[in-house]
């Protein structure tokens, strides 16, 4: 294989004036790359500055035919020495934070002085330079990081509380900055050297220290600084030509609670102490996530009430062996799980998708007193998602953990299957129903179905999940239980909406329950690859479905039945999309585009409503549902009534508006309005289109008992027979929050 070289590669080396550092920029600069050599020339006591260090380095390497300036800067001045870099040579590659100090006394002897010095220098130094560093590189999309840690700081030494605390965290400081940098190429990893150098001097042998030489070690770091190298969050130990990797290493661990409801004491902790520590069967956690998967798996494991033996870990115990990866998240079932919301809920979730004080129906949506106040018809997907966001999902994955950074809503299906109430209890159970492999990255599918508190099915839903670079594991890649999309006609669409979202929209929308911080954390979206945070694809699904609803819907949730899209790219907050509509039926299909860019956002989309009168209605600019539903009023009422004299007793009472259902229907909805105080009830034909104030929903037999007075308004209300909906103050106005109306 050719030999390794640094050609057009710019470096710069901390403390290279001598020892480890000096071996590091000599070996980079023989190899091609252009080096800023730094040193302050101080003493190993950080005391004390002189330019010799460098130059002396500077020279040494120039004499070999190498490129090499001189930076006599502290680390503390971290940007200035990364600017001598640009000054020289225009671009930053190579980052070996390798400038160190001791001053070594034991734990008591330790001054707030040395504490704070060693800090500076190893810990801060190192943040300062690789800050420094970051834009360049991420610019870029190439770089390659070196902290330098320490035995000491690994295990602890005698007499250094300061450098190995300081040392311990530069491992932490690299591991962050490797999972910062890895979208963009930078590697970041750690050493910890055995060298003899200026600081080891006078603690070993001259023979000794003669075999531990800097030539021993600078090979290790200049492999994990070249390009080939594509490691990152590793730590390295290395002294005397020896290199090993370090990792983690944790025991299986016991569970010493031993249900849900079991206190947990010091002495259960006493009595499994032995197989708390014991190693046999030991693991290698690598993130934090799998660290937090496994604990809520053993959670997850944990029995509701005590039982004959305590919940060992996960792993081994817990999971089928065969089904590792993606293929183990499938039939994960997790709940019923609860989510308890309120009419501010239902606010928030309408600002959440932008709806304004000044649209038509806005107020239906903002204002928990409007007499038709009612959550948007894609509420729901709140209910379910909260259900998922717990946890208990992955945790359930047991041999898989993928990177949740790379998590996208790739689908979305929700439809719903009854009126949803303004503020209620929903649960919701949720499971793996589908695992695909798109090579790219899995789909997860996940079947949800919402209940109310009466045990209803609200809503149900289906929700996509990619997860970019989890594929490529044998799945099949379509699949039978997947709601389907549906292509637009091929004709210029029926109608078209633009609604542009804010540029805090995200930051909105995040209050109903999705906190993922890829919606506004800079830093968690660019290592999801992004260059910003992203809107939630719900909101702007939420977003498309208002522009369905005022367009086709007449702005009535109750007309809203089923919705799915995929969410093809993302959003930006502030972006205004260009929501395309096609009416086919009772089927509206859609397309949404992102007006700035001209890239579809969602695609294969449609909303099913139920009622297609309504929509010529509002096709043709008119309301016409009330009269018509006025007819079927009066069909009904005679029907009921056998003789004029009920349905007159009812009207006399309130004017029923039918406002949709059949004379087949089992279930009625039915609109009542409110008069002036001297007209308790309006009587006559629709008054300008206004909306009722009340909907009454219930089963055609409790009709009939209302109307015959049978069954009291109030009682029906209590028992669940009768739903109302709308302005209470007109129930009560009307009677039907009350004492049973003397003429009913
Ligand atoms: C438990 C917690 C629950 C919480 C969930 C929600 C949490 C939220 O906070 C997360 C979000 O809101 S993320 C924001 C919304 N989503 C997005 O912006 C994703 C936009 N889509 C993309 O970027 C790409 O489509 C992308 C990257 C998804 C795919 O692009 P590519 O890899 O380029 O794919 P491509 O080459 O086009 O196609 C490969 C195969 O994949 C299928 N596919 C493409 N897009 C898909 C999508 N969005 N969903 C499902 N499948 C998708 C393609 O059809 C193709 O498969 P096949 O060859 O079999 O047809």
């Amino acid at each position: 294989m050719a030999p390794l070289n640094f050609h057009n590669k710019v470096a710069v080396v901390t403390g290279a004036g001598g020892g480890l550092g000096r071996g590091y920029a000599l070996l980079l600069g023989s190899r091609g790359a252009k080096v800023v050599v730094n040193d302050l020339g101080g003493d190993t006591k950080g005391e004390g500055k002189s330019s010799r260090a460098a130059d002396t380095v500077v020279e040494e390497i120039r004499s070999t035919g190498g490129t090499a300036v001189a930076n006599y800067d502290s680390v503390e001045d971290g940007e200035k020495i990364i600017q001598t870099a640009l000054d020289n040579f225009g671009h930053i590659d190579i980052l070996v934070n390798n400038a160190g100090i001791l001053r070594d006394r034991s734990l008591p002897r330790t001054s707030n002085t040395d504490w704070d010095l060693v800090h500076r220098v190893h810990l801060r130094g190192s943040f300062l330079m690789t800050r420094a560093a970051f834009p360049m590189m991420k610019k870029q999309g190439y770089g390659r990081i070196i902290m330098t840690t320490s035995t000491a700081g690994i295990f602890g030494n005698f007499g250094q509380a300061n450098y190995s605390a300081a040392k311990l965290g530069l491992l932490g400081l690299s591991n962050t900055v490797a999972i910062e940098g890895r979208k963009y190429n930078i590697n970041c990893n750690t050493v910890a050297p055995f060298g003899g150098t200026r600081m080891t001097q006078g603690i070993m042998p001259p023979d000794m220290l003669e075999e531990l030489k800097p030539e021993f070690v600078a090979p290790v770091v200049s492999w994990l600084c070249h390009e080939d190298c594509h490691d990152t969050g590793g730590l390295y130990v290395t002294g005397g030509g020896w290199v090993s990797k370090f990792r983690w290493e944790n025991t299986t661990g016991v569970m010493c609670r031993e249900s849900r409801v079991s206190a947990m004491t010091p002495e259960t902790v006493r009595d499994n102490w032995d197989k708390i520590c014991d190693f046999t069967n030991s693991e290698h956690l690598e993130s934090n996530e799998e660290t937090t998967g496994s604990i809520l798996e053993v959670l997850n494991n944990l029995k509701d009430s005590p039982g004959t033996e305590l919940q060992h870990t996960h792993s081994a115990a817990s999971t089928s062996p065969s089904t590792t990866g993606p293929l183990s998240a499938l039939g994960v079932s997790i709940g019923p799980t609860d989510f308890t919301y309120t009419r501010k809920d239902v606010v928030l979730y309408a600002l959440g998708v932008g709806v304004s004080t000044q649209d038509e129906d806005g107020l239906r949506f903002l204002y928990e007193n409007s007499e038709d106040f009612c959550p948007l018809p894609t509420f729901t997907v709140i209910a379910s998602q909260a259900a998922m966001m717990g946890g208990e999902l992955w945790s359930k994955m047991s041999n898989w953990s993928p990177d949740l950074t790379k998590l996208l809503h790739g689908e979305m299906y929700i439809e719903n299957l009854a009126p949803i109430p303004p503020a209620a209890t929903l649960a919701t159970t949720t499971t793996v129903s589908d695992v695909l492999d798109k090579g790219s990255g899995s789909v997860l599918i996940l079947d949800t179905v919402t209940r109310g508190e009466d045990g209803t099915d609200v809503s149900r839903g289906q929700w996509s999940l990619f997860l970019v670079g989890e594929g490529n594991f044998g799945g099949p890649r379509s699949s039978k239980v997947a709601m389907p999309l549906a292509d637009p006609p091929n004709r210029p669409p029926d109608a078209t909406k633009e609604l542009t979202t804010g540029i805090d929209q995200a930051a909105l929308y995040r209050l109903s329950g999705d906190y993922n911080p890829l919606h506004i954390d800079p830093s968690f979206a660019a290592m999801g690859g992004f260059s910003q945070p992203i809107l939630h694809g719900l909101c702007f699904y939420g977003v498309t479905a208002r522009a369905v609803l005022a367009t086709y819907c007449d702005g009535q949730p109750s007309k809203f039945k089923a919705m799915k899209a995929r969410f093809a790219k993302p959003v930006l907050p502030g972006q205004t999309l260009v929501i395309a509509m096609w009416k086919e039926g009772s089927r509206i299909h859609f397309t949404t585009t992102v007006k700035e860019t001209g890239k579809a956002c969602l695609t294969g989309g449609y909303v099913d409503i139920t009622e297609d009168a309504g929509a010529k209605d509002m096709a043709a600019g008119g309301k016409g549902v009330a009269v018509a539903g006025s007819e079927v009023f009066r069909e009904m009422a005679g029907r009921l009534a056998g003789d004029s004299s009920v349905a007159a007793k009812v009207n006399a009472i309130i004017q029923w508006n039918v406002m949709k259902g059949d004379n087949t229907a089992d279930q009625w909805t039915v609109d009542l309005k409110g008069g002036a105080a001297a007209d308790p009830v309006y009587m006559g034909p629709p008054q300008g289109g206004r909306r009722p104030d009340l909907t009454l929903t219930l089963a055609e037999e409790n009709l009939v008992a209302l109307v015959a007075g049978s069954l009291k308004p109030q009682a029906a209300f209590l028992s669940g027979q009768l739903k109302l909906a709308g302005n209470m103050a007109v129930a009560q106005r009307l009677q039907l929050l009350m004492p049973p109306h003397p003429r009913m």
